[in-house]
């Protein structure tokens, strides 16, 4: 499935088979030279949008990605190579591949396939580690595949160049590699495992928290791009018709993340612009680098002209240009803006069928610290149980265990039966139990729809996925911002928002952390009412933590009370308000004498 809207994704596909064919019937007035360049132009780009939809998409840089080129290239070529040559030259390979040659296309597909297993192998392994981890660890497997490609001699000649390999990337075919790896890696970004992806890159722990399984999104896209790799390298193996290990190594890896970083990391148009870019000034600079005159001066040559003049682009771009030339935003999506208009024909289920969560002996210890102590507590559907308690005191703490955010030091936690301890966030989410966040965690650049749409996707299986999100925005009163990025609503909406991503979950349990913070009294008002239907009209349970007392009294059916992480009194707002125990938590022990001491006379 496709999460953007037809019109862009066919004004995408269009404009880059148009723009492709254009180049190359330019290339092809100009002679052999612009052709060569162009042709190595659009294999450089498959690899540039290989390497974005993986990073780009994920947020993690890779720097391994050119070993699947090298995988791609190689495959390919043993494929292809004629096996007279295969036996004067690799005499120690064995016979079914000593013996096999076949065409460039059969050729490419079964590298592509190869390198994808390989991909997916790695990926397994790669995707346990998050962030500088992640990164650096596919800077060894850049180093691993490089080694493995000197030290296997008999298959690849070593660091030797591998020569003898039919040259049948012509600019065509080169062309129609570029079309299908643009069309797959604008395909991908928003599919619904691309916007999955890129709602994890914004925001892991939200994305967990509304049912995506960010590791697995990950791997898919890891594989894909590796496919994409390995496309080119079979492509530029077939073009320059001999490889070496160090065509695959730091030099283009630099190059190809120049592009990628340079043009914009998350768009097809990004990578598309930091081709185009980088790939010019390569050209402009590589004349000069021999040294050349101007006005009767002779500049000496200056080795490194070309590497010195891409990183000045780098630092450019960081300074200018943190998000790269084209933004984060694909070219189509800027000229054509998405008019969704909001409708809500369908409403929110009601909860029919939903069970209590009972959480008994709840703990977590941080280091020496206690944060939540041996607490009980029973939350119901269709009731609103409020959490209090000084700063400090472990409600956050308790929340995020139950949502899974936290695993709990002791503990457990049932949905009925359903033990859900245990369990990770993205597992709770499709039990039924959504949350908001303190500081809030929205998706920032991806639009209101889609931060919504992302979560009703990734849980209840997806089912009637736009319905939910629909329902779910009308019912926070946000439908009218569908479109704008989340980031730049104001701050009560963004809270709105919020909410209405947790509910396109479908939840029987929200839970809500602060959500009236930063609200005036106004809002505040109204969120109280819209909280109160949601409860009345759909069943739903509350967990709502919040320092507005009024807030929590006029809401809440229970309010349990926490000081330091100990459960101190569970109650009616009328019971809390009255109970000495609260009195002192919040006011001190010697407030409370004072307030006690009138009474005591009366
Ligand atoms: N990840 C963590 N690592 C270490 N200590 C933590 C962590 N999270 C919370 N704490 C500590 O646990 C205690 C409880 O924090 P928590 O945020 O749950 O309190 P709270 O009641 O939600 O506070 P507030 O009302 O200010 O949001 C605090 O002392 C806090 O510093």
């Amino acid at each position: 499935m496709i999460t953007a809207p037809r019109k862009h994704i066919l004004v995408s596909i269009a404009a880059i088979a148009l723009a492709v064919i254009v180049a190359c019937l330019v290339a092809t007035t100009f002679g052999a030279a612009s052709e060569r360049v162009l042709s190595v132009f659009f294999i450089s780009l498959i690899a540039v949008v290989g390497m974005g939809v993986y990073s780009g998409n994920s947020g993690i840089l890779s720097f391994g990605h050119l070993s699947f080129m090298a995988i791609g290239a190689y495959a390919s070529a043993l494929l292809t190579l004629p096996a007279q040559l295969k036996v004067a030259t690799l005499p120690k390979l064995p016979d079914w591949l000593a013996t096999t040659e076949l065409g460039l296309l059969p050729a490419t597909l079964v590298a592509v396939l190869l390198t994808s297993v390989v991909a997916l192998l790695i990926g397994m392994a790669i995707g346990k580690l998050e962030g500088s981890a992640a990164v650096i660890s596919t800077l060894g497997l850049l180093i691993i595949v490089h080694g493995i490609a000197i030290g296997w001699r008999d298959v690849t000649r070593g660091s030797q160049t591998f020569f003898g390999i039919p040259r049948e990337t012509s600019l065509w075919v080169a062309a129609a590699g570029v079309v299908v790896a643009l069309i797959v890696a604008r395909l991908y970004r928003d599919s619904v495992s691309g916007l999955r992806l890129r709602a994890g890159r914004e925001n892991a722990i939200a994305a967990s928290a509304v049912g995506i399984r960010i590791r697995r999104e990950r791997l898919v896209s890891f594989v894909i791009s590796a496919a994409l790799m390995a496309l080119s390298g079979a492509l530029i193996a077939h073009f320059l018709g001999a490889i070496s290990p160090k065509k695959f190594y730091f030099t283009d890896t630099f190059l190809l993340l120049a592009m990628l970083i340079v043009g914009g990391m998350t768009t097809v148009t990004g990578a598309i612009t930091g081709a185009v870019a980088i790939t010019i000034v390569t050209e402009i600079l590589r004349r000069f680098e021999g040294g050349f005159s101007l006005a009767g001066l002779e500049m000496p040559a200056v080795f490194g002209t070309t590497q010195i003049g891409i990183g000045l682009i780098i630092l450019f771009a960081m300074f200018r240009k943190p998000n790269g030339l084209a933004g984060l935003k694909e070219w189509e999506e800027r000229v054509f803006p998405d008019r969704r208009e909001p409708h809500s024909q369908s409403d929110m289920r009601t909860i029919t069928q939903a069970v209590p969560l009972k959480a008994t002996g709840m703990t977590m210890q941080f280091g020496g610290l206690i944060a939540v102590n041996d607490v009980n507590l029973t939350l119901k559907p269709g009731e609103i149980t409020g959490l209090i308690g000084p700063n400090g005191s472990g409600k956050t703490t308790l929340m995020n265990m139950l949502s899974g955010v936290l695993v709990p030091t002791k503990g457990q936690f049932f949905q009925g039966k359903d033990e859900l301890s245990g369990l990770t966030s993205h597992q709770i989410a499709d039990h039924g139990i959504a949350r908001t966040f303190q500081n809030i965690r929205l998706f920032d650049n991806l639009s209101v729809f889609q931060n919504v749409l992302v979560a009703a996707l990734s849980t209840r299986g997806g089912e009637n996925a736009e319905g939910r999100a629909n329902a779910a925005l009308a019912r926070m009163g946000v439908e009218r911002h569908a479109n704008a990025d989340a980031g730049t609503l104001s701050y009560g909406d963004q809270r709105r928002v919020e909410i209405a991503r947790a509910l396109a979950c479908e939840p029987s349990l929200l839970f809500l952390d602060e959500p009236a913070a930063g609200m005036n009294r106004e809002e505040t008002d109204s969120l109280t009412e819209t909280l109160r239907r949601l409860t009345r009209d759909l069943g739903l349970g509350i967990l709502l933590v919040d320092h507005d007392l009024k807030l929590i009294n006029q809401l809440c059916d229970r309010i349990a009370v926490l000081n330091e992480g100990r459960l101190i009194a569970e109650g009616t707002p009328k019971d809390i308000q009255n109970n000495p125990d609260v009195i002192e938590a919040y006011l001190g022990p010697s407030r409370q004498d004072e307030r006690n001491q009138p009474e005591e006379k009366q």
